[in-house]
């Protein structure tokens, strides 16, 4: 389609807001605030307010880059929880504009995704004041539904995060009233036009802001974003849209997308979504980097021997077999949530904390990557096991799976950085399904010291003695440094000791889910947390001619046991960069 169809997705009103706001944040660290704007943003003024009130409290910023939790190292509130102080401003919130409304569209709401972490995170936004005062959700699917089934299908999953706190049903009920269902096919003009009146029923004279979710499968993005941006798009204010992953499966079909999705948007409409850029452990990576002497200093090759990505799972792909069969884990977790960690792990400091400061940062070191090597790769694939009168079905006992299929579900790697900072240092990653545990964290593995004076004390086993730093994103999330202690005693003996940050302990508030962090980012506009169209590219480099030559020389995955440790090829790749997994040493499997 020509560009000539594009409607006037962003207003001159909410362009000139969208700079606004940019300025205004900027201005925050300085504690001036411009007049908030007469648009669908101007919902937050008097959020923005409130942060004058905060003068001499340095702001830090959220995901969205605003000071919600100014803290003032003055008058000790540092030494609090910072949740408390984002939940003291919650009442700022919802005094929004009244001359503008927010929809949110979730495409595919019939769907596991929609059903799972959509509806429950904006339930969570709304319970906690987030959502500003004129919003509504609109489920699109193709399943017929009226409104109270929509309802009826997503109140069961909606307490997840919050059944147990004061006025959680009535909360519901006041949510559930603003959600509406309108059924139709994905490539409908027609029924997205229905869609459209719909709307503007709801928004009456108002600004309009429309948020579209794809929560579908990928070959229909396009389709949608087709019928969406012709018929159902914003009149008056912006549209936007957030696209779930797989970004297509290569370089060459994510390009197509790409191509396809800007000629109906622009990129800054298009909010690629990692969900894993809106867990806490990895949102605070950047934090534990750049706001503590103590560590920037050692991140380099300089000290730093390897650095490990590992995510797993302790279930196989039940239910998602047949989607799972076309992607496999390197593009199904690798390519994206563990590569998205490696690199706000080792980029460079950004100029801001500004988006574009931070992803051009992040394209950088992806940019400086050497594309992984098939003799750099292990594959894996789970077979059954019956155990204890259990039986867990193997990866091809899927119906919806080939016999034959020879899709990785486990897969380690090793990748490097070719940069003066990262020069030599293996940046190890490992992701599986089906393994004996969930969890998913990056483990910073130190040099040993030189000329240790203990040496002794650890015998010949060097590997003991090394400095670990782990940040675990899942479960339990925490931040611990392995060191070496004097057991107490007369005699002088040593151990390994965690200094343990255990996020639970520490901040005894329930942690949102990244669903809820990410919808509130671009509801807000901020794309830190979203994969701009570059960063995509620079990523699939890396990849695909791997991908492709596992697949032209049909490589077959080392088979593993369901719930085991997984291949042992994953040992023999660590071994061959003089690395053992931090996950499996003993200590912490
Ligand atoms: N589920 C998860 O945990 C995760 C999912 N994702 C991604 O999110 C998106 C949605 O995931 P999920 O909810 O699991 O997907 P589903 O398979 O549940 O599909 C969502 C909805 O899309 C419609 N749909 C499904 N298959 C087709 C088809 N062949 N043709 C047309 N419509 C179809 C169905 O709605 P109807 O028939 O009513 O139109 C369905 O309810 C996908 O892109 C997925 O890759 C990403 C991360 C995690
Ligand atoms: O994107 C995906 O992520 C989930 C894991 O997400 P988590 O937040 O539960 O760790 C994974 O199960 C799924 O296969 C993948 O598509």
């Amino acid at each position: 389609m020509a560009t000539t169809h594009l409607k006037p997705l962003s207003c001159s009103s909410s362009a000139c807001s969208h700079a606004s706001v940019r300025h205004e944040r900027q201005q925050f660290t300085r504690f001036i605030v411009c007049k908030p704007v007469n648009s669908c943003f101007s919902m937050w003024g008097s959020r923005f307010r409130s942060t004058v009130q905060a003068a001499n409290h340095f702001p830090i910023k959220s995901s969205n880059g605003h000071p919600l939790n100014a803290v003032s190292l003055q008058d000790g509130i540092a030494e609090r929880p910072l949740g408390e102080e984002r939940e003291g401003l919650q009442h700022l919130y919802s005094t929004g504009n009244a001359e503008s409304t927010l929809i949110i569209t979730v495409v595919g709401a019939s769907g596991d995704l929609a059903k799972k972490k959509i509806f429950p995170a904006l339930f969570a936004l709304y319970y906690e004041d987030f959502l500003p005062e004129n919003f509504t959700v609109f489920g699109y699917a193709r399943t017929k539904l009226t409104d109270d089934e929509l309802r009826n299908m997503i109140c069961g999953t909606l307490t997840c995060r919050i059944d147990k706190r004061e006025n959680c049903e009535e909360k519901m009920d006041q949510f559930l009233k603003r959600c509406f269902y309108h059924s139709g096919q994905y490539n409908s003009e027609e029924h997205f036009a229905e869609l459209d009146e719909k709307l503007k029923e709801k928004e009456g004279e108002k600004l309009s802001c429309r948020l579209f979710y794809l929560s579908i499968p990928p070959d229909k993005f396009v389709d949608v974003v087709r019928c969406a941006s012709l018929k159902a798009s914003s009149g008056n204010g912006w549209t936007r849209v957030i696209v779930e992953k797989p970004f297509g499966r290569d370089s060459e079909s994510s390009g197509e997308l790409t191509k396809c999705l800007k000629q109906y948007l622009n990129e800054d409409q298009i909010f690629r979504i990692d969900h894993y850029l809106g867990k806490e452990l990895v949102e605070n990576l950047s934090v534990l980097r750049f706001s503590n002497l103590v560590f920037e200093p050692l991140w380099s090759s300089n000290y730093i021997r390897n650095v490990q990505f590992i995510f797993s799972e302790d279930f196989g792909t039940e239910g998602r077999g047949g989607y799972f069969d076309k992607y496999g884990i390197i593009r199904d977790i690798m390519q994206n949530h563990l590569l998205q960690m490696l690199a706000l792990f080792a980029m460079e400091t950004p100029v801001s904390l500004d988006a574009e400061d931070i992803r051009n940062e992040k394209v950088k070191v992806l940019r400086s990557m050497k594309p992984l090597q098939l003799e750099d790769v292990v594959v894996g694939q789970y077979k059954g096991q019956s155990t204890g009168g259990k039986t867990c079905p193997g990866y091809t006992d899927d119906p919806t799976i080939p016999n034959d299929s020879l899709t990785p579900t486990f897969a380690a790697a090793a990748l490097f950085i070719n940069n003066a900072r990262w020069d030599g240092v293996p940046f190890l990653m490992k992701a599986g399904k089906a393994l004996h545990t969930r969890r998913a964290e990056i483990r910073v593995q130190f040099r040993h010291v030189p000329g240790n004076l203990y040496k002794r004390n650890f015998g010949t086993d060097l590997d003991k003695a090394t400095n670990e730093l782990v940040l675990r994103v899942q479960p339990d999330e925490a931040i611990y440094l392995r060191i070496n202690n004097k057991v107490p005693g007369l005699g002088m003996r040593l151990d390994r000791s965690d200094l343990n940050l255990l996020f639970r302990s520490r901040y005894p508030k329930e942690i949102p889910d990244a669903y809820e962090r990410i919808l509130l980012d671009a509801i807000e506009g901020e794309r830190r947390l979203f994969i701009r169209s570059d960063e995509l590219d620079a990523a699939w480099a890396l990849f695909t001619p791997v991908l492709k030559e596992l697949e032209e020389k049909r490589i077959a995955p080392e088979l593993y046991l369901y719930g085991s440790r997984g291949p042992v090829g994953a040992h023999y790749l660590a071994a061959k960069y003089n690395v053992r997994w931090g996950d499996l040493s003993g200590d912490d499997s």
